[in-house]
């Protein structure tokens, strides 16, 4: 089989289910991990990258409730840098783990990745990304008395989530370093949490309080590494039409065009499925002879032996 550059985007349900210590989501990632190793088997070129909503906020919420003028809560880009280098820890011990059953000899290295965004992205007066725990709807009334600055929305009928800013990502700032790991035979953990959000401003990078969606910086990273397929993992099989209405279809294999359509008939809640979309949309445009796909951890061995999940072409 010819070697295929393949970067997977974790979805949050790979990293946290209900129980957010550090020992469940450890385990969580170890399972996550036995199903990585198939691609290396297959000899495919692996770069993997993963979401940080549920823990960035928990992280801060932490934090807020125990700083001090002494001892300060850190800055949002600060803290997207420690949640890129927890879960990249636990994703990097986990998937050694499996690299050392199987008998393959390979390395897996957390980089601390940084993704660029614009001052001017309107992303910075509309928060819409959610971060952290649901809540009631009093619950969340009573976190927004105590932190008047703190935004809250809706979050699909889940309950009532934080939002932050979410800017777009222009440019991965170590998108080369990535190239060369992968190309000397190493599997790079990246754009963790979308990356760290930072503003360029002549020579400096500037962090911002901000949190960028994982999927449309796995598509930034994708496209500068010249990777050949655009993996998003997530909690659903397949895309649908008509989502959880009577008569919803699973998309299997959809064309740009077609989905632009469906983008426009408004068939992809905001929050989760679109940026997904945008994401595979934007890679299978701008990359040659790539493919995108979007589909379940579980579902991975289906989708390389059958080429089951939703598979975007070009045409
Ligand atoms: N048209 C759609 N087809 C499939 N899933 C959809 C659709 N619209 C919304 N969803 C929801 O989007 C979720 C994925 O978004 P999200 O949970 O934010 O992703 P992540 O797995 O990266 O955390 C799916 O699990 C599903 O519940
Ligand atoms: N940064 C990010 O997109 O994280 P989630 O996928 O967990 O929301």
């Amino acid at each position: 089989m010819t070697k295929r550059r393949v970067l997977i985007a974790l979805g949050g349900n790979a990293i946290l289910s209900k129980d957010a210590s550090a020992q469940a989501q450890q385990e969580a990632l170890r399972q996550t991990a036995k199903y990585l190793i198939t691609f290396i088997k297959n000899g495919d070129e692996l770069v993997i990258s993963h979401g940080n909503g549920p823990q960035v906020g928990n992280l801060i919420l932490q934090q807020a409730n125990g700083s001090t003028s002494e001892n300060p809560e850190m800055p949002l880009d600060t803290a997207d840098a420690m949640t890129e280098g927890s879960i990249g820890y636990w994703l990097q011990n986990a998937l050694g783990e499996e690299l050392k059953k199987a008998g393959l000899n390979k390395s897996v290295v957390t980089l601390i990745t940084q993704s660029e965004v614009s001052a001017e992205d309107e992303a910075f007066e509309h928060p819409t990304k959610p971060i952290g725990p649901f809540y009631t709807k009093s619950a969340a009334e009573q976190q927004q008395q105590e932190h008047p600055d703190y935004h809250f929305i809706e979050d699909a009928g889940r309950g009532y989530r934080r939002v932050v800013p979410s800017p777009r990502p222009i440019h991965i700032t170590e998108s080369e370093v990535v190239k060369k790991l992968v190309e000397n035979g190493v599997i790079p953990i990246s754009v963790g949490g979308g990356g760290i959000p930072v503003v360029r401003q002549g020579e400096r990078l500037v962090g911002q309080e901000a949190v960028i969606d994982k999927d449309l910086a796995s598509e930034k990273l994708a496209e500068q590494i010249n990777a050949d397929l655009l993996i998003i993992l997530t909690a659903v099989d397949h895309v649908f039409i008509n989502f959880n209405k009577p008569d919803q279809k699973a998309l299997k294999r959809v064309t740009i065009a077609e989905l632009q359509r469906y983008i426009a008939e408004n068939q992809f809640a905001e929050g989760s499925m679109l940026p997904k979309i945008q994401a595979a949309v934007d890679f299978v445009k701008k990359s040659k002879n790539a493919k995108a796909i979007i589909t379940t951890l579980e579902n991975i061995g289906n989708f390389l032996e059958n080429g089951e999940g939703t598979i975007i072409t070009a045409a």
